[in-house]
């Protein structure tokens, strides 16, 4: 009977760099996450998180190595076809129209997954429910995020890149957003987020990406180059 080996990750990322501006901003990144893997990216202002999502993203390519998704490499463009289909990309640009209501701004884009029926149950799990026909417009800054991870549930999509997903957001917003990573692993989706804030997600990998720049002179610097002198 041939042996079967280990399954292959969903996601590998094989020595991966990646240059912005002719810049390295990510050197030798090498991370594998299976089915319900979640991985967290931190690291300083500056040092990578975003390029990391972007990249993941196909919006910029990996300058050496190779990110595989079930062992193909996503910039090869037949691969980069389907794989772009699996993600579901939250960014600190929201992306939402002001002259629409709540509701009409998540339904826009499941329409245009060509799905329907999960819009209203999103807006009402993340709290919007009694906001789901006034006009975005009026929507506060929390309210904003929640409406953004509302989309998040009615697309769904197996592959979320989470760009600082919690800014904003109150305690209970926080919880909710645990809450539906939490679920959304428990599915076999996969979840990538950079932050700089804590989100409770359970046994994820981190990644803690290196400052780019040396650190910044603090005040006792200064003062002890002022007694030296
Ligand atoms: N559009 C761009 N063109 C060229 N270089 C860029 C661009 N955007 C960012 N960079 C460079 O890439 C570096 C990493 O930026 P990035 O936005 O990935 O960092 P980050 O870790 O997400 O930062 P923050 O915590 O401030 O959000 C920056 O220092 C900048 O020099």
């Amino acid at each position: 009977m041939p042996v079967r080996g280990p399954p292959l990750p969903r996601l590998l990322l094989d020595n991966v760099s990646c240059m912005r501006n002719a810049q390295i901003i990510l050197r030798h990144v090498n991370v594998s996450i299976h089915d319900g893997g979640a991985l967290v990216l931190t690291g300083t202002n500056g040092s990578g998180k975003t390029t990391f999502l972007r990249m993941m993203a196909g919006f910029c390519r990996p300058t050496a190595g190779q990110i595989l998704w079930n062992g193909h490499d996503v910039s090869d463009s037949g691969v980069y076809h389907q794989y772009r289909l699996q993600l579901n990309w939250l960014s600190l640009k929201h992306a939402i129209t002001d002259k629409l209501t709540v509701l009409e701004n998540v339904q826009w884009f499941e329409l245009l997954e060509s799905k329907m029926g999960k819009s209203l149950p999103a807006v009402e799990l993340m709290g919007l429910g009694r906001l789901a026909n006034e006009k975005a417009r009026m929507l506060s800054m929390g309210q904003r995020k929640r409406l953004q991870l509302a989309r998040l549930i009615a697309i769904d999509r197996p592959i979320w890149l989470l760009d600082e997903p919690s800014i904003a957001l109150d305690s209970d917003g926080v919880k909710l957003l645990e809450y539906i990573i939490a679920e959304h692993r428990k599915r076999g989706g996969i979840v990538i987020v950079a932050t700089h804030l804590p989100i409770e997600i359970e046994d994820a990998m981190v990644l803690r990406l290196p400052p780019r720049f040396p650190r910044r002179m603090t005040l006792s610097d200064m003062l002890d180059r002022a007694d030296m002198s």
